[in-house]
């Protein structure tokens, strides 16, 4: 054998005694070297992957969506989560999950082979940590709401690209969503009408982020913009299509002691789910139904914060977000603009997703630092500072102020 072989097999031995637990708990590990063993791993995978495999692989992985899906409406994922470490045979799982038993055993098969859950031996199955996050409640909101309204858009870019030749999609009147969903409506306006559809969505708007870091661990809020002159009348916070308002909530959580009104803005329909079922902590919090393509109710807030809003909107429609903002300026007043800054060179494969994700589904986009100090820049905003706050996803918060 060469020596790269005996190298490879070597690391194979070592690999194998780490996922067994020789030298501890995989769960315990620091966050930063879980992060690098998993790139390098898939690197590893793609850089080893047999020829054939390739086009195996690609071809049929649209089919891990659905089959997530059905193994979250079986609660196949929450029922190996409920056994806390103990093996289920297939035929109880057939029992729980209400599946006839060949099916399960199909299906058992399927999501072993791709790491969705364990099989330690024969026909016994365990929980592993994707099951974990496959069972939880954000886990299935997405799957779901991707499901339904984001996929079938996109899997018409193919034909959308080819008919509109291959020019980037920056139209508002024109982009793979109408004609995924065959429909004259923009996303926005055709969830309204699906109140189940737009209830994942929220859900997953809330924990799209889990385990990563907040802004809140990067700034100190209350010191750099809440400190001085405040009364209980100062809005101190707007989040703009703040959805359920769970960054609102977390503002209160880390600064208990905050003077001034904490305000959630969103379009009429979310702000009546958010009163109607709030979130723990909603209670602090002032909901405002506004459309942020009209002039800003609050003047001369402290913060007017924007948290994956403007990646939803091509270049035209963000500045009028912002011009509608500015026009509610003082020169105190910051815009915290929460989004990925995608780097030039080696961006992150979630990154890279949802920015095609946002140009099938809103012609919207993930932006560089350069491209959100232009688009600033045409609003008549200065950018005052980039800071980063999510290494993995070079999460940041971009700050701009009047000129
Ligand atoms: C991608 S979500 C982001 C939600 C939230 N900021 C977060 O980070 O979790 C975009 C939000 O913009 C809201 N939105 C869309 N159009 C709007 C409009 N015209 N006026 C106000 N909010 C709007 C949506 O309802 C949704 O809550």
């Amino acid at each position: 054998m060469n020596p790269i072989s005996n190298e490879a097999l070597d690391l194979v031995g070592r690999l194998e005694a780490l996922l067994n637990g020789a030298s501890g708990d995989l769960s315990s590990m620091d966050p930063g070297a879980r992060l690098k063993l998993s790139e390098a791993a898939r690197r590893v995978n793609l850089a080893t992957e047999a020829l054939g495999d390739t086009i195996h692989r690609v071809m049929l992985s649209p089919l891990q969506l659905p089959l997530a899906l059905i193994g979250m409406e079986t609660r196949l994922f929450e029922i190996l989560v409920e056994q806390e470490g103990k093996a289920a045979k297939t035929t109880e799982l057939a029992t729980m999950t209400k599946t006839d038993p060949a099916l399960i055993k199909r299906l058992l098969r399927y999501y072993q082979a791709f790491g969705m859950v364990d099989e330690p031996t024969e026909g016994q199955y365990l929980a592993n940590n994707i099951t974990s996050a496959l069972a939880t409640p954000g886990g299935f909101a997405a799957i779901a709401f991707y499901s339904e309204a984001m996929i079938p858009a996109l899997a018409v870019l193919p034909q959308f690209l080819r008919d509109t030749g291959y020019s980037n999609i920056t139209d508002k009147a024109n982009y793979p969503w109408y004609l995924g969903h065959q429909t004259d409506k923009q996303f926005f306006e055709w969830i309204e009408d699906r109140p189940n559809v737009l209830r994942h969505f929220m859900v997953w708007m809330r924990s799209q982020r889990d385990g990563l870091p907040i802004f809140l661990d990067a700034i100190d809020f209350k010191e750099e913009f809440a400190s001085h002159g405040v009364n209980e009348n100062t809005a101190v916070f707007v989040d703009i299509g703040g959805s359920f308002g769970h960054q609102c909530v977390r503002l209160r959580k880390r600064h208990p002691d905050l003077i001034g009104r904490v305000i959630l803005q969103d379009r009429e329909e979310v702000i009546q789910q958010a009163k109607t079922r709030p979130i723990p902590g909603f209670e602090g919090i002032i909901p405002q139904a506004h459309d942020f393509f009209t002039s800003q109710p609050i003047k001369g807030a402290r913060a007017y914060y924007l948290r994956h809003v403007l990646h939803d909107w091509p270049d035209n429609e963000c500045i009028e977000i912002l011009k509608n903002i500015k026009s509610a300026m003082t020169q105190e007043s910051r815009i915290l603009i929460d989004e990925i800054v995608l780097p030039e060179y080696g961006a992150h494969w979630r990154a890279t997703q949802l920015d095609l994700a946002m140009g099938g589904c809103f012609a919207g986009m993930e932006r560089s630092q350069v491209d959100w100090e232009i688009l600033l820049n045409k609003a008549n905003l200065r950018t005052v500072k980039v800071i980063k706050y999510g290494e993995q996803l070079a999460d940041c918060i971009v700050v701009a102020a009047l000129k």
